[in-house]
């Protein structure tokens, strides 16, 4: 018996790589269905997956998790095909018309120049601090210095690069069903679709696992129980992500007695077509002039795995996992060492009492 997984978003992206990861992984033993909503786009995918993997079994489902009809839908037809599903990658996802906030970079990287430059050359902060305070020996001086040697300083900055926080600003628009459309593709689609799938992924006697792709930008701060879609505020992304690490939770609740287990991953930083808008003078090629910039931040944060390869790893790595020994409150990072070595870490995400 094959082990079937539906993958949404499979058609580009870090959906795409999990799939090859995946096949690279298993191929013979795998039924995969890539759930896109451009079925143009689908094929393609197929294609180049069969290309690497010619002996996998690799199907199609047209699936938009922004409407309602198309979910419901697609789950009709997944029920109808297998009467199985062991895993359910909730991956497909939107960040409408990302722009990259230059002042508010500048701000945030300036107002802590010194300890940026620090951080660059890696001065220890004690032996830097002497030595300016000793040739200088002014009260202005002693002001920088102990500035420097504040890590605080050094910790704001790199996680203003690990969770692109306050550095972005997001658009989001409403969908034909009448909600707001980051929410509706991010989140509400995939819940609905689990709803819909609850047959085919709660069988007696045996596990299924859904796996979230969630992001580092998943703010609590973003996200209110009172507004749920994120109508009144600026971060419907960051609001989506939050949602999907508090949803998993509550699955994991309700289902773990049925033998469904969630999960939520972050990827990292990748460079895919959700990024490559964020800096719109730059096509998408000339992203990759960045790399050596990129590559020298990652000496100061593996979240930056940038390769979609590289995103999936906790993916891939939550695929070989038992599912009853999974943390639920932990979110599953995929990271990459300064020296390029791909790893997964679980880190606390919510605490028990939030
Ligand atoms: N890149 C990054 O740095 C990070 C990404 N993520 C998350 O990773 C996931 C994958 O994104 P990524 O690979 O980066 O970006 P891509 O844009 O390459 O992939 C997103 C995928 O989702 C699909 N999709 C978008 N809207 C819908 C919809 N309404 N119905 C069905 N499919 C849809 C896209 O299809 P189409 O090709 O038709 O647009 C595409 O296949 C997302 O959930 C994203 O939020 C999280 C953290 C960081
Ligand atoms: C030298 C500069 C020009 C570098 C600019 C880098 C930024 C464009 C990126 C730094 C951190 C990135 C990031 C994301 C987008 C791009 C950055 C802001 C995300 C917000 C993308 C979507 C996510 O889910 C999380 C990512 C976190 C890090």
């Amino acid at each position: 018996m094959k082990t079937v997984v539906l993958v949404t978003g499979a058609n580009s992206g870090i959906g795409l790589a999990l799939c090859d990861r995946l096949l690279a992984e298993a191929a013979e033993g795998l039924l995969l269905c890539l759930a896109c909503r451009n079925m143009q786009r689908a094929r393609a995918a197929r294609l180049s997956l069969l290309a690497s993997h010619p002996s996998a079994q690799v199907d199609l489902l047209q699936l938009d998790t922004s409407s309602i009809s198309s979910v419901i839908s697609a789950a009709q037809e997944v029920k109808h095909k297998y009467d199985r599903l062991d895993y359910l990658y909730l991956n497909a996802g939107i960040m409408p018309n990302p722009k990259f906030d230059i002042k508010a970079f500048f701000r945030g990287l300036f107002s802590r120049y010194k300890t940026f430059l620090q951080t660059i050359f890696n001065v220890p902060y004690i032996i830097l601090n002497t030595l300016i305070s000793k040739i200088l020996w002014t009260n202005i001086c002693f002001c920088c210095c102990s500035d420097l040697s504040n890590p605080f300083c050094c910790s704001k900055i790199i996680a203003m690069f690990a969770t692109g926080e306050g550095i972005l600003t997001q658009w989001d628009g409403v969908t034909p069903d009448g909600l707001r459309e980051v929410f509706a593709t991010n989140l509400f689609g995939h819940f609905l679709l689990v709803r819909e799938l609850e047959p085919v992924l709660c069988r007696p006697g045996e596990t299924s696992q859904l796996i979230w792709t969630s992001s580092s930008n998943a703010h609590r701060s973003a996200f209110s129980l009172e507004d749920l879609q994120h109508q009144r505020g600026t971060q419907p992304y960051s609001s989506s992500k939050y949602a999907s690490d508090l949803l998993s939770l509550a699955l994991n609740t309700h289902y773990n007695k049925q033998g469904l287990y969630s999960s939520v991953i972050c990827p990292g930083f990748v460079m895919t077509n959700l990024t490559y808008g964020i800096l719109p003078t730059l096509p998408a090629f000339l992203w990759n002039l960045l790399l050596p910039i990129f590559w020298l931040i990652r000496v100061f944060t593996n979240t930056f795995t940038l390769t979609t390869h590289s995103g999936a790893e906790a993916l891939l790595w939550l695929y070989k996992q038992r599912p009853e020994t999974l943390d639920p409150y932990a979110k599953y990072h995929s990271l990459t060492s300064g020296l390029g070595n791909n790893y997964t870490q679980p880190r606390k995400v919510l605490q028990h009492h939030q």
